[in-house]
């Protein structure tokens, strides 16, 4: 049945997590007295991340982990400590998480013995918290170690400056960012920052609460899940993502964009869908003209017709503000569900692997070098046993990783050319130069590849 296990770690772990479930068993129209059975249709697999109790009913096979008890144990697995993290992923990592190492390992076995062909975990943390961060890489090198073979999917919440000043919170997202690259297959990045601005241009909330981003986050996990939960063609699995989808595999961090934000009861026309997902593209990684998509997923939803959104998709204009990577055209693919999100009529999820990813990496690495160039609460994590070695090796992983993104990305026009030297002389001039030689290696050796595009016309 290929099912996923679920872990909601820390406070908005567990928020994310509660509403997927709820929308699951909305969408799935179970209700967790009565028993599955009867209710499901053969193109649906609820059961994926469900599991039937003696009592016949169906629960999520989910752990609960916090390191406090403030949380309501809503569905069955929890594992809580005694004290709170305070935002310290020292604290977290090295006191909390020995502390429930082998309660850990004992729930977690039970439940995978309950799976008859386990795919792989998905887990629901933030990177500012201390929990939600220091937990997180506390455990997936645990689970790597015992399921070697299986994935792991993250839904990764990260700090905004706009719900929150505090420094640790940039300390405790490089530190995990770093467990991230390393340990899990799939990453899905919820930018608060991002997601922040989004509510104010879209939904024109000047002062956003956590309610307004989850507003945005939910359709998006909800659509996502959509691969395990409905028969497709093509995204059949986390397995298929990742080898269509992803083709550098430490860069496996996926920016979603949707349209439409708000609850419509109309049918949007899939022209409207798309260039509005463009236009956010454009918004957010318009700083840098050299920066594309090199891999992605577009997940429609509800009343869609899969023609007009893949004619949306081809249309020349569409495909360059969308910055799909010529040299990689292969890495783009399309699904589409017939059940909409809650009321709306439609709607249309975007995942993609490209310049947003890097900035975000890159903001949080400047405020992690800032913060840390002044030690400011490096003695917090320290009093934990952390070594300041550890913080130094997180800095330099994060950088790493925007600078693998960056010639990834790239795809050198003559205009774009210009534009950097004018902006930033000689220096831009020489830098330019290295990232033409790059594509212009890249356009002689590769051979023209079997086009994702042409694909989508054969279809
Ligand atoms: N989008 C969103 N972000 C949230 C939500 N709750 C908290 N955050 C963000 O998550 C980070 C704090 O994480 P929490 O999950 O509250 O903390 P925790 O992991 O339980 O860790 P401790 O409180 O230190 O034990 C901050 O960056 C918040 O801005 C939420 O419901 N939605």
């Amino acid at each position: 049945m290929r099912e996923v296990i679920s872990l909601q770690i820390g406070e908005c772990g567990d928020t994310l997590a509660n509403a997927f479930w709820d929308n699951l068993y909305l969408e799935h129209n179970i209700s967790t007295k009565k028993p599955l059975v009867n209710l499901i249709n053969h193109n649906e697999y609820p059961e994926v991340f469900l599991r039937e109790t003696t009592s016949n009913n169906y629960i999520p096979r989910t752990i609960i982990i916090d390191s406090n008890k403030q949380l309501e144990p809503k569905y069955a697995n929890h594992i809580f400590g005694n004290s709170d993290s305070e935002g310290n992923w020292g604290k977290a990592n090295r006191e909390f998480g020995p502390s429930i190492k082998l309660l850990f390992k004992e729930t977690i076995r039970k439940e995978a013995e309950r799976a008859d062909c386990l795919q792989g975990f998905q887990i629901f943390h933030s990177v500012g918290g201390g929990t939600g961060s220091g937990i997180t890489s506390y455990l997936l090198p645990i689970i790597k170690d015992i399921y070697e073979k299986r994935l792991i999917n993250t839904f990764s919440v990260l700090p905004s400056e706009n719900l929150s000043q505090i420094p640790s919170e940039s300390y405790n997202a490089c530190l995990t960012i770093n467990s991230l690259v390393e340990y899990a297959e799939i990453v899905t990045l919820f930018d608060n920052h991002t997601l922040y601005k989004m509510c104010q241009l879209e939904l024109g909330i000047s002062q956003p609460y956590f309610s307004d981003l989850n507003s945005l986050i939910n359709p998006l996990i909800s659509a996502f899940s959509c691969i395990n939960r409905y028969k497709g063609n093509h995204l059949t699995s986390y397995k298929k993502l990742l080898t269509d989808c992803i083709p550098f595999p430490r860069l496996h961090f996926f920016v979603p964009l949707f349209y439409p934000f708000a609850s419509s009861l109309r049918k949007v026309p899939e022209n409207e869908i798309i260039e509005n997902i463009v236009k956010n593209t454009e918004y957010f990684i318009k700083n840098d003209n050299y920066l594309s998509t090199f891999g992605g997923f577009l997940l429609s939803r509800g009343e869609v017709s899969e023609s007009s959104i893949k004619n949306e998709i081809l249309k020349e204009e569409n495909i360059r503000k969308m910055r799909l990577c010529e040299w990689i055209p292969d890495s783009f693919a399309y699904e589409n569900y017939s059940v909409s999100y809650k009321d709306m009529k439609n709607y249309c999820a975007f995942f993609s692997s490209n310049a947003m990813s890097s900035e975000i990496f890159k903001r949080i690495s400047e405020k992690f070098t800032y913060y840390f160039r002044k030690k400011t609460w490096v003695d917090k994590y320290l009093a934990f046993g952390m070594d300041e070695m550890e913080f130094t090796e997180a800095e330099s992983n994060s950088n790493d990783l925007v600078s693998e993104y960056y010639p990834c990305c790239m795809c050198c026009e003559e205009d774009d050319y210009y534009y950097k030297v004018e902006e930033e002389g000689e220096e831009g001039e020489n830098k330019v130069r290295e990232e033409k030689n790059f594509c212009e290696y890249e356009e002689e050796e590769e051979e023209e590849p079997e086009n994702y595009y042409n694909q989508l016309n054969n279809d």
